[in-house]
């Protein structure tokens, strides 16, 4: 994990590394001084060695005042500006058509990780620095006036690396059991908040009470486990450095008693080990809290790293041609075989199937979020594979039965960047959203959260439009018209036939009115794909044939009451 985090932003590293040395030479802007007062007292002057190493340092000090804002915190806004774009590409592969409320947790899981991971480029790697340099530092002069004294700090180190190990296995799982009861809490109030209306009317609002009140104490003493974990890591921490730099200041008061050392190089020494001791207990500290982080990290690194796309072809010309040849299914189990779809302008393709026949599989091949299980997609000819998500989707659009929507005006929910009014004029060409002319706002008429003012079919009608101005080459309905009315219904229809002549469009359907008017549908029957038109599919396939008379007879019971 340290090696992927250290190759974030890697445009900034020696912008990092030069604020971590800006902090070092800060770190020991003490030395001189306590140096040069204990010179005063004792020997009743001070060596000139001292007051130009002195004046050096406050040089480079002054300097690094004057220079760190153009370098400190540059690694950190790169390493998560990397970091937050790589989650956003992979999650998005990973989790397309995912419903939208647990692609937002996730999404709002994983972007609050990556911000603190802020903590590793602007703690942890300044500290490292300085341990290092410092270290070095004391070790080299330790080494050369009193080398037996340098044993205390090396058991101190021990100690502490001894605790730890054994908190360790303790403190890993304390923090997951935090992060799952943390999960666990934010999943109820989420998923449990938004359908408070069921809970009200089926007043099982106490029920939703005593059961969050139970996490809620549960995520508490999760806590609490993970602050006492982090109070005895602190206490060992501290017992093993702040005991250390005693033994060591004794050590050298020894060695002044025998006249090995004089007293102004013992004190010299103290506080020179006694600054790498804290920055080590520092240290100590950060990569503690940091280490709660690792569980979230991990999932964080699971999802990034199982992103492989890695080609990236331009796709400069229109597609003419999308094909997927092959099977379709999960974990080695096809839901479709010997699939042979061919999208092209003209007409629009209806794909249908009973419920779980695997037709949202299919559009998630051809978005290119899921492998083909064998075969291959291809456009323009050219395999899927050689063009990267976005570049793809900049072709692709899909839309399916739930849309969400800004707390914003009609237009605003069009998300349009070109500000010019030809999208009226292009609305009105396919017959779409001709009910906002009605609307005393017209287009600046505010919406609700998730458009609750609208009707599902103008709803329906407001996505629909967002898909078109979007001008992508290809298109792919996802059971648009299922819960809207039959005008509604049939604005969307005609639309989508205007849009096929000359867009490649994949409407994925079960109605009848849906299916009446194409040509070419591809119908899934017990895992093969059946092509042909309304008549002669009745004619092909029993399964379709019993879909549609079903739907017949249900219309007809429902016009006779
Ligand atoms: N990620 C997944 N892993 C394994 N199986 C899955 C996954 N997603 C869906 N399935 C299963 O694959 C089958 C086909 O699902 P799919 O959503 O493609 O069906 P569908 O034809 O679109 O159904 P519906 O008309 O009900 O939307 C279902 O049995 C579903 O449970």
């Amino acid at each position: 994990m340290f090696k992927t985090l250290l190759s974030l932003g890697i445009s900034k590293r020696k912008a990092g590394i030069i604020a971590a040395l800006f902090q070092w030479l800060n770190s020991l802007l003490i030395l001189e001084p306590i140096m040069g007062l204990s010179f005063i007292t004792i020997d009743h002057r001070i060596p000139s060695e001292l007051l130009m190493i002195a004046t050096i340092h406050i040089i480079l000090v002054i300097s690094s005042c004057l220079f760190s804002s153009f370098f400190s915190g540059q690694w950190a806004t790169a390493a998560i500006s990397d970091l937050q774009h790589r989650f956003i590409h992979s999650m998005l592969a990973k989790y397309a058509l995912q419903p939208a409320q647990q692609l937002n947790q996730i999404i709002q899981n994983g972007i609050g990780t990556i911000k603190q991971v802020a903590v590793f480029y602007e703690t942890i790697i300044p500290t490292l620095v300085e341990i290092g340099l410092t270290g070095l530092i004391a070790v080299i002069v330790t080494g050369f006036l009193n080398p037996l004294s340098l044993l205390i700090p090396v058991i101190s180190l021990l100690g502490i690396g001894l605790g730890m190990m054994v908190l360790n296995g303790r403190g890993n799982h304390r923090n997951a059991a935090y992060i799952r009861s943390f999960t666990k809490l934010g999943g109820r109030f989420l998923n449990d908040m938004s359908a408070l209306k069921e809970l009200i009317m089926y007043h099982r609002q106490a029920h939703y009470a005593t059961a969050f009140a139970k996490d809620s104490e549960y995520f508490r003493q999760k806590i609490m486990e993970v602050l006492a974990y982090q109070l005895q890591t602190l206490t060992i921490i501290d017992f093993f450095i702040y005991s250390g730099i005693g033994c060591f200041a004794l050590a050298q008061l020894i060695a002044v008693d025998r006249q090995q050392l004089s007293l102004t190089g013992a004190i010299s020494l103290t506080f020179l080990m006694a600054t790498w001791l804290i920055s080590i207990r520092r240290f100590g500290y950060f990569i503690h809290v940091f280490h709660s982080l690792f569980p979230k990290l991990q999932r964080l690194f699971s999802i990034i790293n199982s992103d492989q796309s890695v080609n990236d072809r331009h796709l400069t010309t229109p597609v003419k041609t999308l094909s997927l040849n092959g099977s379709v299914g999960y974990q080695e189990k096809p839901l479709v075989k010997e699939l042979n779809l061919q999208l092209q302008p003209g007409e629009v393709i209806g794909l249908a199937g009973a419920s779980g026949s695997g037709k949202t599989t299919i559009s998630k091949v051809l978005l290119g979020v899921l492998p083909p299980l064998t075969g291959q997609v291809t456009v323009n000819g050219q395999p899927l594979t050689d063009y990267s998500l976005p570049t793809w989707w900049q072709h692709i659009g899909y839309l399916g039965p739930q849309t969400t929507f800004l707390d914003g005006t009609l237009a605003d929910n069009l998300l349009l960047t070109d500000q010019n009014q030809a999208w009226q004029v292009e609305l009105a060409k396919f017959g779409l959203c001709q009910f906002v002319q009605q609307l005393p706002d017209g287009w600046a008429t505010q919406v609700g959260q998730n458009a609750s003012r609208l009707s599902p079919g103008q709803k329906q009608q407001l996505a629909l439009a967002r898909e078109l101005l979007s001008h992508k080459d290809v298109y792919l309905f996802d059971e648009i018209s299922a819960n809207i009315d039959p005008q509604n219904a049939k604005i969307i229809s005609d639309c989508l036939q205007r849009l096929a002549k000359t867009k490649l469009v994949c409407q994925i359907t079960h109605k009848v009115d849906d299916l009446k008017p194409l040509h070419q549908i591809v119908y899934l029957d017990h895992q093969h794909a059946i092509h042909g038109s309304f008549s002669t599919l009745q004619k092909a396939s029993p399964a379709f044939k019993q879909m549609i008379e079903e739907q017949q007879r249900l219309i007809k019971e429902v016009l006779a009451n």
